[in-house]
């Protein structure tokens, strides 16, 4: 029992893993109760936000809806992350839970640790870390693609300590999980599955409570009120940064980038999809999304490619005075060549 501390959930996931999605349908099912929202993303669109504000769901008004758009939240708590949480506590109607969503390339653990910080600790408690993995990734080994060169890399240079950043990143958010989803199992086999549950436990010393899910379709009853206050045990988590670091390393995002693209309308969009399929694998772009204005539609069209996957969709209409703009964020590691994406995507949308 953590007396009357308001329970936060920590939500957190590789790019594009279905944490969004996952929140929306938590929202859908509230029960009542009142959820406020904290959104982190890597980039400077502000895409999940824009894509939960006035998404029409009652528990989901726009002022519950916070979103932290500087970086990454595990290098800005101080900044960013501590000041919004005294200031949601300092309202009149303070919220029943509270749900952070991590950006997909954040290290849940500096974020939980903050959670011992005097401003808030008297106040909330993290009820469980969840973490959402795409399934359908793991299975196709998108995140230990680098196994033998990283290890021939290791027998040249002994002091070499580092997987790829993906994979680092991988089994920092499951090491700090109370619970893990396994997403996007439409898209797999159970053998599969079976596979993805044993790479996933292979990654951590302590035996994982993980659900398999599609589209985040989990119960708030097994989401909500895990009840861990997981900011007690965080020192037993540690990432392969806080370790790093230890060892005289410091951590940043180096290896990831990001940029946004504006582009003009574009009146043939299908058309325009599948031409960004190839610039996405030309370039291996991890994620792009963002949103694009199509002439003679009132309605917004929402674009969302995780890998090679990529969906489109109409989501709500542009807003009287809105500017109807298309504008998408790329991300991808660090040698990405941002000018020639930049000119495909303009091709694309020709
Ligand atoms: N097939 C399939 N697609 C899914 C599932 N869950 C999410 N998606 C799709 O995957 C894409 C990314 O989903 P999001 O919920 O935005 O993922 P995210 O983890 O919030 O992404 P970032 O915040 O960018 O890291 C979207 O196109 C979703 O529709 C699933 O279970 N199955």
């Amino acid at each position: 029992m953590q007396g009357q501390k308001i329970p936060a959930t920590v939500i957190t996931g590789f790019l594009g893993s279905g944490k969004t999605t996952m929140i929306r349908n938590l929202l859908e099912n509230a029960d009542g109760k009142r959820i406020a929202l904290i959104i982190n993303e890597f980039g400077d669109l502000g895409v999940d936000g824009g894509l939960l504000k006035g998404c029409g769901i009652e528990a989901c008004r726009d002022e519950d809806v916070i979103e932290l758009n500087n970086g990454c939240i595990c290098c800005t708590v101080a900044d960013d992350f501590i000041p919004t949480m005294t200031k949601l506590l300092d309202r009149p109607d303070r919220p029943d839970h509270i749900v952070i969503e991590t950006s997909g390339l954040a290290l849940p653990q500096p974020l939980v640790a903050a959670f011992n910080w005097p401003e808030i600790k008297t106040q909330v408690t993290v009820d469980g870390v969840v973490t959402v993995i795409d399934a359908a990734a793991v299975s196709e080994g998108r995140f230990a693609d680098d196994h033998d060169k990283v290890d021939a890399q290791r027998s040249q240079d002994e002091s070499l300590d580092h997987e790829s950043p993906l994979e680092e990143l991988f089994e920092d958010q499951i090491r700090a999980a109370d619970l893990i989803i396994l997403n996007k199992t439409d898209l797999i086999s159970g053998d599969e599955l079976d596979g993805v549950k044993g790479d996933v436990q292979s990654r951590s010393v302590r035996a994982l409570n993980m659900i398999p899910a599609s589209f985040g379709r989990i119960s708030n009853q097994l989401l909500l009120g895990l009840g861990v206050g997981t900011e007690q045990d965080i020192a037993n988590r540690k990432s392969h940064h806080e370790m790093e670091h230890e060892a005289g390393e410091e951590h940043s995002h180096d290896e990831f980038e990001s940029f946004v693209v504006g582009l003009g309308p574009v009146s043939e969009p299908k058309s325009f999809v599948e031409k960004l399929k190839g610039v996405i694998a030309d370039h291996d772009v991890l994620r792009l999304k963002g949103f694009v204005d199509v002439p003679g539609k009132p309605m917004r069209l929402v674009v969302q490619a995780v890998g090679s996957r990529i969906e489109h969709y109409f989501d709500r209409s542009w807003h009287p005075g809105e500017e109807r703009q298309t504008r998408l964020v790329v991300i991808g590691l660090h040698d990405i060549d941002a000018v020639a994406i930049e000119s495909a995507m303009n091709a694309a949308a020709a």
